[in-house]
């Protein structure tokens, strides 16, 4: 019979125990084309946490109408901001990987840092399999959502969770919930703020659009309203702004229920109509330029508050790959990674730990490695 000792890894021994961070965003489509919408949205419209609708009724609305409608409506959109290097979103997400990588490797942590995508590619399964083969044992899964809610957060958990249950040597893990009040963040977005009101002077209102989520989720408990709030507030505070300066409101709606209110283009209306001259819209919620932010705030928000009468629309960067910004998600990452191991660990025990992995434990009966 063979030894229980020979399938004891080899960083039990605590030589190459090797932590990893995995951010997680939501995802985006491959392409600004309606086949690769229809891919997206068919994953992240059946996702029981996006839509919380029985499935017996909700299957037949969304591939009797919603997949054979929006796609080719959302590619068109999507193709509005499309860059030459792919999806904003997308693009951001990666370069926010490698800031942090670094950002953490000047800190003294020899941290391997990969991102992922709840919905589309990579995804989070794929990423965690490559950390796992790389020899990490300890695995910080970090969203990139500063406000809780189940519909993202919890669902990118889900797809952890789903991963760990088909795997047999499971990872440590640990999961960040959120980061809505943390002084890093917060700096970095009064930061962003203040660089905008130096260069182009203060608006008579700021509105800081938060994506909406539906309004039942509320009152079933979920946190999403509140940290919004909280962060809001927060910010305002930070940036010396009385409350008739500022207003939060929440965007993106979608299907027929009633969402969070204030709805954010009918309040630009609203305020272009009633004389407001200038507007800057700010989006704290998104931590990456994409679809949301780009396309209806930056296009259709501007153009319905000029159009009903305001002067000037200004919008204002997501925090993307600003240097304020790594460091407060550098900061959040340290403190949860605090009690688990991040000095380089040794080259041959590391490289055993890889071989481990590729070997899939000891398929001969005999463990690969020397222990
Ligand atoms: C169907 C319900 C939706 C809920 C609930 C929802 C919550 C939610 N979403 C984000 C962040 C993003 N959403 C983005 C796009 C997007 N969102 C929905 C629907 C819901 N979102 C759809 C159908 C789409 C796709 C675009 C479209 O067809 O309209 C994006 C942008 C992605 C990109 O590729 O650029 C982000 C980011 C949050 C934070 C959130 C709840 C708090
Ligand atoms: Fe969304
Ligand atoms: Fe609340």
């Amino acid at each position: 019979m063979r030894s229980p000792f020979h399938s004891e890894p080899p960083y039990e021994h605590g030589q190459a125990a090797r932590t990893a961070v995995l951010l997680c965003n939501l995802g985006t489509p491959d392409e600004p084309t309606a086949p690769a919408l229809r891919r997206y949205l068919g994953q992240f419209l059946a996702d029981h946490r996006v839509v919380e609708i029985p499935r017996l009724i909700w299957w037949p609305i969304l591939h009797g109408i919603i997949l054979r409608v929006r796609p080719a409506k959302s590619a068109a959109k999507y193709a509005s901001i499309w860059g030459p290097d792919g999806s904003p979103l997308a693009q951001w997400t990666r370069k926010q990987g490698l800031l942090l990588q670094g950002w953490l490797g000047e800190a003294g942590h020899a941290v391997w840092v990969r991102h992922a995508m709840r919905y589309g590619n990579p995804s989070i399964a794929s990423q965690l399999d490559a950390l796992k083969a790389e020899g990490a044992t300890r695995i910080l899964i970090l969203p990139l959502y500063p406000q809780y809610s189940g519909t993202t957060t919890a669902s990118v958990f889900d797809a952890v969770y789903a991963w760990a249950s088909r795997t047999r040597n499971v990872p440590e893990l640990r999961f960040v919930n959120h980061y809505h009040d943390h002084p890093g963040y917060i700096e970095a977005l009064a930061r962003s703020v203040e660089e905008h009101w130096k260069a182009h002077g203060q608006p008579d209102q700021l509105v800081m659009s938060f994506h909406g989520v539906p309004e039942r989720t509320l009152h079933l408990g979920d946190p999403y309203h509140c940290e919004s709030h909280k962060t809001a507030r927060l910010l305002a505070e930070r940036l010396g702004l009385r409350p008739d300066r500022y207003r939060l409101t929440f965007q993106s709606r979608f299907g027929k229920a009633k969402w969070l209110e204030p709805y954010t283009e009918p309040t630009l209306i609203e305020m272009g109509r009633k004389g407001v001259r200038r507007v800057d819209v700010v989006c704290p919620g998104f931590t990456s330029d994409c679809l949301e932010t780009l396309e209806e705030i930056n296009q259709e928000a501007r153009e319905a508050f000029l159009h009903a009468g305001g002067q000037e629309f200004h919008y204002i960067p997501c925090l993307n790959d600003r240097p304020d910004w790594i460091t407060a998600l550098s900061a959040v990452t340290q403190q949860h990674l605090s009690g688990w191991p991040t000095a380089a660990p040794d080259k041959a025990a590391l490289e055993a730990a890889r071989e481990h992995a590729r070997q899939g434990g000891a398929p001969a009966g005999r463990c690969p490695v020397a222990h």
